[in-house]
């Protein structure tokens, strides 16, 4: 049966998220009404530009002062379309004092100060939902929350950022340039509004915390997470993967050591087999694979950034969190009862592709291979290429402890036949 009064609604931010939040919240408003039990009432809109035109926004609605709105005390829901640590963060905190439920798309506040606001919550008797969070409108919070939650999640592993996917596909097959490629990605409304958060790696380790800490029943914050950007993967980078029978992508890497007994997180470049599934992430998608016991490997596909996409991850949250608010309950809350510890990035263990820049001259590869030894790291394959005098080498290892293959690399350094070592990237996905 359908109530009458209306759930009220508060939306904090009105870019390139929240303007298509508030567009379906519109043209969807007896659909959603119908599914949630109750009409949606959109009760305010906080916005840091008042005179901005907002088609479809009654200008009424349209306030500066986000404080005052969700302080309100009549909101049902509150949305968190604004990002960054403050003021988004005592905005839903005072949101949960002041009786509303939250759905957020932060993902940078959550990787930091989830524990804090999942407290909030549920000090409040409130919802903090926030599937838009990672991955855009692929369904992962949930299925990993829910749908798994009688499962052993061993690993999670694929692409979470939509703005390097697209860079990195862009300069692999059209050879576009690295700021040609990102300033695309910008217009198009994939990037963060500072994209160094992109193209540095935050946003996927920010991601990567908030999927390992879900998947593992662990806290795990964004410090905890290996992270590296993409700034310095270049053209010869993708030229060496394609000799490879590769390409690159950022990947971020979430995994329960084999003893079960710690966990790891990690954002990096690395190389990829092209018949992969994760080389066909074309463009702004993302592809998340995760292996449980039981379920085996599972993979989520689909459009990863973008306002429209992103918007259809918020309004499935505020469906799901109205119809808790109708039913008086609220859905499940933190879980981290394992308390796993988080391991360093020295105990991953993976294979690499290294790339040396060396004197031409009998007894280099020798040299070169006694300090792998030395070190306990097993080559697969080497490649020498002369020129002038210098050859380049090409070195892929055999799965080994990221600490040992960077005391192998220190070591290489020092050798004086060593003249430079030109890229290290890890091999993931075989
Ligand atoms: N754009 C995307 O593809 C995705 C974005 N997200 C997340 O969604 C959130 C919003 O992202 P976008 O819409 O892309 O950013 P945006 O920069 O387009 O929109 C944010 C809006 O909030 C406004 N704002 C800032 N401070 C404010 C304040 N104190 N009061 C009221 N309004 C304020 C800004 O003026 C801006 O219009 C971020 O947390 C982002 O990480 C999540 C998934 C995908
Ligand atoms: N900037 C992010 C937006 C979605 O989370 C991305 O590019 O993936
Ligand atoms: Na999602």
């Amino acid at each position: 049966m359908m109530r009458t009064r209306p759930l009220k609604v508060a939306l904090l931010g009105c870019g390139v998220v929240g303007s298509e939040v508030a567009r379906i919240m519109t043209t969807h408003a007896d659909d959603l009404a119908a599914r949630i039990g109750a009409p949606v009432e959109l009760a305010g809109v906080a916005v840091r530009r008042p005179d901005k035109v907002r088609e479809g926004i009654d200008p009424a609605l349209v306030t500066t002062d986000a404080t005052a709105l969700v302080k309100r005390g009549d909101l049902d829901i509150v949305v968190e379309v604004i990002g960054g640590i403050e003021p988004a963060r005592t905005l839903i905190t005072t949101a949960f004092e002041h009786g509303a439920s939250v759905v957020s798309a932060n993902k940078a506040l959550l990787a930091q100060d989830g524990a804090a606001l999942h407290a909030a919550a549920e000090q409040n008797g409130r919802d903090l939902y926030y599937e838009a969070a990672v991955a855009g409108a692929i369904p992962l919070i949930r299925p990993l929350r829910e749908s798994l939650a009688g499962d052993k999640v061993n690993r999670v592993l694929g692409i979470v950022n939509g703005t390097t996917n697209f860079i990195l596909d862009k300069m692999d097959t059209t050879g576009a340039g690295y700021q040609e490629a990102l300033d695309e990605a910008t217009a198009l409304g994939y990037a963060e509004a500072d994209p160094t958060a992109d193209v540095e790696g935050f946003d996927a380790a920010a991601k990567a915390a908030i999927l390992a800490g879900i998947a593992f029943h662990t806290r795990v914050r964004l410090d905890d997470v290996h992270r590296e950007g993409m700034t310095e993967v270049t053209a010869a980078d993708f030229a060496s993967a394609k000799e490879m029978g590769c390409t690159i992508k950022l990947l971020a890497i979430c995994e329960r050591a084999e003893d079960g007994a710690s966990v790891t997180a990690r954002v990096h470049p690395a190389m990829i087999p092209l018949s992969h599934p994760l080389a066909s992430v074309r463009g702004a998608y993302n592809a998340v694979f995760v292996e449980s016991d039981a379920s085996g490997q599972l993979m989520f596909y689909g459009p990863g950034a973008g306002g429209a996409p992103t918007a259809s991850a918020v309004l499935g949250d505020l469906v799901a969190v109205g119809r808790n608010r109708l039913g008086g309950t609220t859905g499940p809350g933190e879980s981290a009862y394992a308390a796993l510890p988080v391991s360093s990035m020295g105990e991953v263990v993976t294979r690499y592709h290294i790339s040396l820049d060396v004197a031409d001259k009998p007894g280099v590869l020798a040299q070169v291979a006694t300090v792998f030894a030395e070190h306990g790291v097993s080559i697969d394959t080497v490649r020498q290429q002369g020129k002038d005098g210098e050859a380049s080498l090409v070195v892929v290892t055999h799965r080994a402890s990221d600490a040992a293959l960077g005391g192998t690399v220190e070591a290489l350094r020092k050798l004086d036949t060593v003249r430079g070592v030109a890229s290290i990237m890890r091999v993931e996905g075989e």
